[in-house]
C-alpha cells in the first residue's frame, strides 16, 4: 500500500492537519443536525480524508465501503439512456463522481438521489435515518446538472444529506452553494506538511537528515499528497537519505516541461502535430486536462519575454473556459498551443526580422 493510503488518518481525532475543521465536524455530528456540506480546496489538501473520517464518525464501522459498477436505465423523455458508473458504497452512504457521465450528468444526479431516497436506512433505535450521498468534482458538473442537484437537494432533504467535494467553489452555482455549509480546506502550510512527513518517517523507522522533510515540503507546492508521494519516491531511490539528495519532480511535470521547450524551439504545423501526440499521452495517463494546461502555461511563462506574458495568460484563460464548456479537452489544449505559437512567432519576426 502506498504511504498516502497507509497513513491517511481514519478518524477525526487522528488528523494531523486541519484539526480545527475536524473539531467542528465532530460538533456537527454530535448535535445530530448535519446540514448538506460542501468541501472545497486545492488538490491534495485533505478534503477526501476529512470526508472519510466524517463518515466514520457518523456511522462507525458501518461506513466500510465496497466498490460497485452500477448500471442505471434512465427515462429521458422519448428515450431510455443506459448509464454505467463506478460507485463506492456502504449501508449508509454512496460516493460517486457524476461528472464522469459527461453531458448526461444531469440524469445521474436525478436518478441516483431518487433511488437513494427510496432506500432510506433505519437507525439502531428504529427511527428513519438519512443516507449520505458524496458527490466528487461537483465543480465539473454542467449547469443543468447543478440545477437538478439544487432541486433534488430540496425535495429529498428529509431522507438524505449531500456531501459535495470540489477544488473550486466558484464553479459551483450560488443556488447549490447557499444550500450547503461551505467548508474551505486550505492547502496545508509547509510546517504542517513537515509534521506529517516526520510522523510517517517515525512510523517507518526512518532517519531524516535535518531539513530533509522541509525540502520535500517546499517542493510540494503545498500539496500533502504530493509531498508524501515524493517522500516515498526518495525512500525507494536511496536510503539512508543524504542531505543533498535530489527531490525528484513528478514524471508528468518533466514531460510538460519538455513539451514547453518543444513549443519554444519551433513553431510550425509539424511541431504542433508532435505536441499533440505528447498531449494525448498525458491525457491517456489520466492527468487532468486543466492541470496540463495550467502547468504548460506555467512552464511557458518561465521562458517568455515579459511583454507577452499578459496576452498568453489571457488566451490560456480563454481556452480553459472553452474546455469547460466542451467535451474534447485535447482540442482546446491544442488550440492554445497553436495560438501561443502564432503569438510567439509574430513576436520573434517583429523583434529579429
Ligand atoms: N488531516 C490530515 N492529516 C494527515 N494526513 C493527511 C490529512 N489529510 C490528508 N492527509 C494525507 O494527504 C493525502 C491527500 O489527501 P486527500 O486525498 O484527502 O486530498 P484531497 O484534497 O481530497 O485531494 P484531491 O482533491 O486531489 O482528491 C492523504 O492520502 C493522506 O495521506
Amino acid at each position: 500500500m502506498l504511504w498516502v493510503d497507509k497513513y491517511r488518518p481514519k478518524t477525526l481525532d487522528k488528523v494531523l492537519v486541519h484539526q480545527d475543521i475536524a473539531l467542528n465536524l465532530k460538533k456537527l455530528v454530535t448535535e445530530q443536525d448535519c446540514p448538506h456540506l460542501l468541501f472545497y480546496g486545492p488538490p491534495g489538501s485533505g478534503k477526501k480524508t476529512l470526508i472519510m473520517a466524517l463518515l466514520r464518525q457518523m456511522f462507525g464501522a458501518g461506513a466500510e465501503v465496497k466498490v460497485e459498477n452500477k448500471n442505471w436505465k434512465v427515462d429521458a423523455g422519448s428515450r431510455t439512456i443506459d448509464l454505467e458508473l463506478t460507485t463506492l458504497s456502504s449501508t449508509h452512504h454512496v460516493e460517486l463522481n457524476p461528472s464522469d457521465a459527461g453531458f448526461q450528468d444531469r440524469y445521474v444526479v436525478q436518478e441516483i438521489i431518487k433511488e437513494m431516497a427510496k432506500n432510506r436506512p433505519i437507525d439502531t433505535k428504529g427511527k428513519k435515518g438519512f443516507k449520505v450521498l458524496v458527490l466528487n468534482e461537483v465543480d465539473k458538473l454542467s449547469r443543468e446538472a447543478q440545477h437538478s442537484l439544487r432541486r433534488t437537494m430540496e425535495k429529498y432533504s428529509a431522507s438524505c444529506r449531500l456531501i459535495l467535494c470540489c477544488d473550486s467553489s466558484s464553479k459551483v452555482t450560488e443556488a447549490v452553494r447557499s444550500r450547503c455549509l461551505n467548508i474551505r480546506v486550505n492547502a496545508p502550510k509547509e510546517d504542517e506538511i513537515v509534521k506529517v512527513l516526520e510522523f510517517i518517517g517515525k512510523k517507518e523507522g526512518l532517519q531524516l537528515p535535518p531539513g530533509f522533510a522541509a525540502r520535500i515540503a517546499e517542493k510540494s507546492a503545498r500539496s500533502l499528497r504530493r509531498a508524501i508521494l515524493s517522500f516515498e519516491t526518495c525512500r525507494v531511490q536511496q536510503y539512508p537519505f543524504t542531505n543533498n539528495q535530489v527531490i525528484p519532480p513528478m514524471d508528468w511535470e518533466e514531460y510538460v516541461t519538455e513539451i514547453a521547450s518543444d513549443i519554444m524551439k519551433e513553431q510550425s504545423p509539424k511541431r504542433l502535430f508532435q505536441v499533440r501526440g505528447k498531449l494525448y499521452e498525458l491525457l491517456v495517463n489520466c492527468i487532468p486536462p486543466e492541470i496540463i494546461l495550467k502547468r504548460l502555461l506555467f512552464e511557458l511563462l518561465k521562458k517568455l519575454d515579459s511583454e507577452l506574458k499578459h496576452e498568453v495568460c489571457h488566451w490560456a484563460a480563454y481556452y480553459e473556459h472553452r474546455m469547460r464548456l466542451g467535451q474534447k479537452a485535447i482540442f482546446h489544449i491544442e488550440a492554445f498551443v497553436a495560438k501561443f505559437m502564432s503569438i510567439y512567432k509574430g513576436f520573434l519576426i517583429a523583434t529579429f526580422g
